[in-house]
This record gives C-alpha cells, sequence and structure tokens, in this order.
C-alpha cells in the first residue's frame, strides 16, 4: 500500500476537540483517489498528515513503507522532498522566478528527485519543459517569464508540473481545480491522470466539486471515514 492509515486520532492541541479518527484507511499503488467533506471536516490536516508536515499522537500513518511518526522532523522533511508532489490550492509558486526554476525547485531538495529527472531527458530544464508541454504549457516564450506574469490557469500547471518532476510516487492535491473554470477543471484532470500514468504515481485529490469524482476510481467522504468523532 502506498498510504496505510490505522487507528488515527488526530487533535491540533492536546485540549482541542478531535479533527480526525480514522480506523482504517489504505491507499493502492497508482489509485486515484477523490477525497470529499465538509468545509471544516479535515481534508487538509489528513494530507498534512499523509505528507509528514505533522504527525498524530495516536495511531500510525505508513506512507510508502515508511511509519512517519516514528521520523523525526527533518527526516519527514526528506522523506517529503524525495517521494511526495504537492500541489497547494493557491500553488505556493515563487513569484520572482522563472516558470522553468519553479518547476525544477524540488529537484533542488532531492537528490532522488534530481537523478530521476535528469535520467528521463537531456537536463533538468529540458524536463521541466517537457512536463510543461504534456500539461498544454507549450509556448516556449513563456518558460523563462517570472510566474507572477501568467494567468490562473497557467500557474495552476506550472503548479503541477514542480510536483511531477522526477515522478514522486505519491501526489496530493488540495483543491487545485477550485480557481479555474468548469471546462478546463476536467481536462486539467486528465493531463494530471495521464502523467500519474505514466509515471506510475498514486493520486490523493480533494475537492469540494462533485462533478469531478466520476473520474476518480475511488471517492470517500471524511465524515463517512470520521464516523467515530
Ligand atoms: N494549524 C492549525 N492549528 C489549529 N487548528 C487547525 C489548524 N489547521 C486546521 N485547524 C482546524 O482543524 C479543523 C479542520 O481543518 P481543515 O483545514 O483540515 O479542514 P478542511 O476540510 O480542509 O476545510 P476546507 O474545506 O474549508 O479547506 C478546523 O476546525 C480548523 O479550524
Amino acid at each position: 500500500m502506498v498510504i496505510d492509515i490505522k487507528g488515527l486520532q488526530f487533535r491540533w492541541q492536546p485540549s482541542a476537540p478531535l479533527v480526525l479518527a480514522i480506523e482504517d484507511l489504505t491507499v493502492a499503488p497508482g489509485e486515484r483517489l477523490f477525497i470529499k467533506g465538509a468545509s471544516g471536516s479535515g481534508k487538509s490536516t489528513l494530507l498534512s498528515l499523509i505528507a509528514g508536515v505533522t504527525t498524530a499522537a495516536v495511531g500510525s500513518v505508513r506512507v510508502i513503507d515508511h511509519a512517519l511518526e516514528q521520523l523525526g522532523s527533518v527526516e519527514r522533511d526528506h522523506f517529503r522532498a524525495d517521494h511526495i508532489g504537492y500541489i497547494f490550492q493557491m500553488f505556493n509558486l515563487i513569484p520572482y522566478l522563472s516558470v522553468v526554476d519553479n518547476v525544477t525547485l524540488p529537484c533542488r531538495f532531492s537528490a532522488r528527485r534530481r537523478n530521476k529527472a535528469r535520467s528521463r531527458g537531456r537536463g533538468l530544464d529540458a524536463e521541466a519543459r517537457r512536463l510543461l508541454q504534456h500539461l498544454d504549457m507549450d509556448h516556449a516564450d513563456l518558460h523563462q517569464r517570472a510566474v507572477a506574469t501568467l494567468s490562473v490557469g497557467q500557474q495552476q500547471r506550472v503548479a503541477a508540473a514542480r510536483a511531477l518532476i522526477g515522478s514522486p510516487e505519491l501526489l496530493i492535491a488540495d483543491e487545485p481545480t477550485s480557481s479555474l473554470d468548469a471546462d478546463r477543471r476536467e481536462s486539467f484532470i486528465r493531463l494530471l491522470f495521464d502523467e500519474c500514468r505514466a509515471s506510475g504515481a498514486t493520486l490523493v485529490f480533494v475537492s469540494h466539486d462533485a462533478s469531478l469524482e466520476h473520474l476518480f476510481d475511488r471517492v470517500i467522504d471524511l465524515a463517512v471515514v470520521n464516523r467515530s468523532l
């Protein structure tokens, strides 16, 4: 399993209420999982636990055969850089860097992803351009622009290429389509699927948009998974 969560209970502070109580949640290699749930139901919190940004005091979160609660924070940072591509809701791009420099950023933090990206092409920049082209950003003049000058849809593709570079085993996307119109959402997701399929990556995708559910292998509602709260 790429993700194996058992007996998880999570609260943000010892005196705060439980946000997550998940008895058993597994995600298989290559699976495309859609997570829905009301605002405040803990979707982003769950993604933080899967990415090892935070850890739970009760239960176990295993990701790619690493029990994250047993790793220190520096080890979790390395683990995340090596194995996880993250697409944030607001993209979190570096505004003054070029498109290509934003895409290759994860390779500065992970030798593993750097080597994997290099082995696919003639160099990091070439691999960044290949990914951008696959994501429908095929105008070479765009690639050297500072990302602050791009449209929201273009920035979203840069964020996706950055998450995909170096073929991380797990891709996490936190409402990455919320600022796009309906037509462009589905086409973006299909491009994301193509890239995940090509690299064998597992996709965990959080969204409020029920019209996208049918595209995924499995849909879970966090309110149901969190039944025991
Ligand atoms: N860093 C934090 N510190 C303390 N409490 C937090 C923190 N992040 C989230 N929470 C609380 O945890 C609960 C779940 O929040 P979370 O952001 O995971 O929900 P969500 O389902 O992703 O919501 P939305 O759909 O609105 O993005 C909320 O009550 C929120 O206030």
